[in-house]
């Protein structure tokens, strides 16, 4: 951990592989379980618990979570992680299943402590010049960007790459980020010292407690809770995930959600839901990859969920989009508790009454 405090901003980083061979049903699934923890050596973490359905594998990290789909990978992990030392050694591995890499995502909000961040990770420019210099050429569809909001605290930082234009015909993601959890919330994320659990079960008792188990009452889920404090889940409903979060730490308290949705999904009251969990000040939600069906058309999306965060006593402070030609529209919306009012450096809150 930094001296400061725990870096509760995940790092997240989507690769997208093809291969030759038309039955995909295994793909990335057959790597082997060493294999994958050999990564996670590289990236400074390690697997707590795992989970999984027909459609994936999913893996609740000491520092987050990992998806294995059979023809993709998704890896988001906090803390001072070195994440994007596994691009290569996914990518490697990917090789050796006749698998090409056809897309890389990587993204992330503003670190809390960006001081406390290791090689690669010092800076976007940093992690941009290392990604340019570990991904093969016919990536070719590049850009990076920096979504910001009206705060210069808070941006979000995007990467692309893609063999082709993106296309707009997959699930859209949504990841959704909270500061200064409300205390009283927060603190059932502390567990009893001498508790006579384990991380698991105690991970099971904060799940139901909390009203995680709610958020989508169709996941099974996988969770995990650290000692003294700290919470981790994924959610799997048939081919989708849902993945939270939690530091709850006064003066650095963090919770994210992320989660994929399609026309069957109301993100909107999902989304409302994991807000309710946490009572945050600062809610960030950036969503992208909503294609152009009208139901989830990403302004559809967003304005939705705005919409429902609304009604928690949030107050929309500001929005901003861009696209990326590999990974299509972005839009990255923050919104604030109603009544509390920041000035641009982060943590220091100004009550506006
Ligand atoms: C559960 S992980 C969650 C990471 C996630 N990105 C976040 O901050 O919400 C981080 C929390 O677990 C706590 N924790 C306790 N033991 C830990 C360990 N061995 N590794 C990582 N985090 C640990 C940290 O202090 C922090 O509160």
């Amino acid at each position: 951990m930094a001296v400061s405090g725990f870096e509760g901003f995940e790092k997240r980083l989507e690769l997208q592989f093809t291969g030759h061979d038309p039955v995909m049903g295994t793909g990335l699934r057959l790597l082997d379980f060493e294999s994958i923890e050999q990564v996670l050596h590289l990236v400074q973490c390690t697997v707590v618990s795992a989970l999984g359905n027909q459609h994936f594998d999913s893996y609740v990290l000491s520092e987050s979570s990992l998806f294995v789909y059979p023809t993709k990978i998704i890896i988001k992990t906090c803390g001072t992680t070195q994440l994007l030392k596994s691009v290569q050694p996914f990518i490697n591995l990917a090789r050796t299943l006749n698998l090409d890499i056809v897309s890389v995502r990587y993204t992330r909000g503003s670190f809390i402590f960006p001081q406390a961040q290791p090689h690669p990770h010092t800076s976007f420019h940093e992690e941009i010049m290392y990604l340019e210099d570990n991904i093969p050429d016919h990536l070719c569809y590049r850009k990076a960007s920096v979504i910001p909001s009206k705060l210069t605290s808070h941006s979000w930082h995007v990467f692309s790459a893609g063999a082709m234009e993106y296309s707009g015909d997959v699930p859209y993601t949504v990841e959704v980020c909270m500061t200064e959890l409300d205390q009283t919330l927060a603190r059932k994320f502390f567990r009893y010292p001498n508790d006579g659990k384990n991380g698991d079960s105690a991970g099971k008792e904060m799940t139901e407690a909390t009203g995680i188990n709610r958020i989508n009452p169709n996941s099974q889920i996988c969770d995990f809770a650290f000692d003294p404090c700290g919470y981790s889940m994924n959610g799997l409903d048939r081919d989708c995930y849902s993945t939270i979060h939690v530091t709850p730490e006064d003066g650095f308290s963090y919770a994210s959600f992320e989660c994929i949705g399609s026309v069957h999904t109301d993100m909107a009251e999902m989304v409302k839901k994991a807000v309710k969990v946490f009572g945050p000040t600062t809610v960030s939600v950036a969503t992208t990859g909503a294609c152009h069906v009208p139901a989830v058309a990403i302004e559809t999306v967003t304005m939705k969920i705005k919409t429902a965060v609304e009604q928690l006593g949030m107050k929309y402070r500001s929005c901003s989009m861009d696209e990326l030609p590999a990974a299509g529209r972005w839009c990255f919306r923050r919104l604030q508790l109603a009544g509390k009012e920041y000035n641009n450096m982060r943590g220091a809150r100004v009550h506006a009454r």
